[in-house]
């Protein structure tokens, strides 16, 4: 496949002298044709610096940036009319209409789309004559993607695009997006939401202060997850830590989370088989007993150096 991005040891820089802040740190990064790359990260990672940078919003402080083999900066006017962009927030006039903003913006692309199909994509045509300021949040958000794919684009940025929608609109913005895939559109995404990443991506990036940590599809990094075992604390009255240190498969020592004994593991059958053994052999019971595998959630909160909650019994 070929990649339409490219981006190596890239950087970026906030201010200057004494004050600088290194909101990117050397990320490489690739996208392939026709793929969907989701890049993940708690607020302040680095995420929207490092899709700024790729967008050719504002150049990187250093490193190599190529989209469709352009520096998307420097050679913006080559790489810009390919590419649809959705930023977090975008400044449209509340005064002109759905329509007006539309047309003022297909007037400069070679080849949109016609207007009331870019409206229908994103299921706006009954809002086509209303001013923008009476819009509600979640169908301004549909006039930004309507705005990103107006062109066409064969690279689609969009940053946080579902962030502030109710379940109904977010799963119709997956499905906008999942059309422009399949009509052969690349995408990076930038979300908070990690089951827009699992629906939607064909692989995932990690970011945390300013890296990447962790790369690949949600089952090769959920792959490396630890499984984790909670269960009742009142069971220690006869399953001591001590004991439980013994169970094969651990991948660090037994804990007490609030209520709860947590074992994580390395291999929950092996872990999970032998403590139903010795809780039997104990006359033990495990309340609220839960085991489950390694989820794309426990990756995101331990690379992000969130701590791991215990799960809500
Ligand atoms: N113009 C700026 N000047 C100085 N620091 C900035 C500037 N813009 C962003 N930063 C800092 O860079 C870091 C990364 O910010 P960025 O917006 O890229 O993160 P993010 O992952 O997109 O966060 P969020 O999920 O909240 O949108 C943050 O610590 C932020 O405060």
């Amino acid at each position: 496949m070929t990649s339409l991005i490219e981006a190596h040891d890239v950087r970026r820089t906030y201010g200057s002298g004494s004050k600088t802040y290194d909101a990117v740190r050397g990320v490489d990064l690739t996208l392939a044709r026709g793929e969907l790359l989701a890049v993940l990260g708690v607020n302040g990672a680095g995420k929207t610096s490092l899709v700024e940078v790729l967008e050719g919003m504002a150049p990187a402080t250093s490193g190599t940036i190529k989209v469709f083999g352009h520096d998307p900066h420097e050679q913006r006017s080559k790489v810009r009319p390919r590419t649809g962009i959705m930023l977090q927030e975008a400044g449209f006039s509340g005064d002109l209409t759905v329509t007006e903003t539309l047309q003022m913006w297909s007037g400069t692309l070679s080849s949109p789309r016609p207007i009331p199909e870019a409206l229908d994509i994103v299921n706006l045509g009954h809002r086509a004559d209303i001013r923008v300021k009476s819009l509600s949040g979640g169908e301004r958000r549909r006039l930004d993607l309507a705005m990103a794919t107006l062109g066409r684009p064969e690279l689609l940025f969009l940053d946080e695009p579902t962030t502030g929608l109710d379940p109904a609109s977010r799963e119709a913005t997956w499905a906008v997006v999942q059309g422009m895939l399949d009509h052969g559109t690349s995408v990076l995404l930038t979300t908070h939401y990690l089951e827009e990443a699992e629906q939607l991506a064909d692989r995932l990036v990690i970011m945390a202060e300013g890296q990447i940590v962790r790369e690949g599809t949600v089952a090769q990094i959920t792959a490396e997850e630890p499984s984790r075992i909670q269960f009742d604390a009142a069971a220690l009255a006869q399953l001591p830590l001590e004991d439980l240190a013994g169970l094969p498969g651990l991948t660090r020592v037994p804990q007490t989370v609030r209520n709860d004994v947590v074992l994580t593991s390395s291999d929950l059958q092996a872990t999970l088989g032998a403590l139903l053994g010795m809780a039997d052999a104990a006359g033990a019971r495990l309340d609220n007993l839960d085991a489950r595998s390694g989820s794309l959630e426990q990756a995101f909160l331990s690379l992000s150096n969130t701590p791991v909650p215990a799960v809500a019994a």
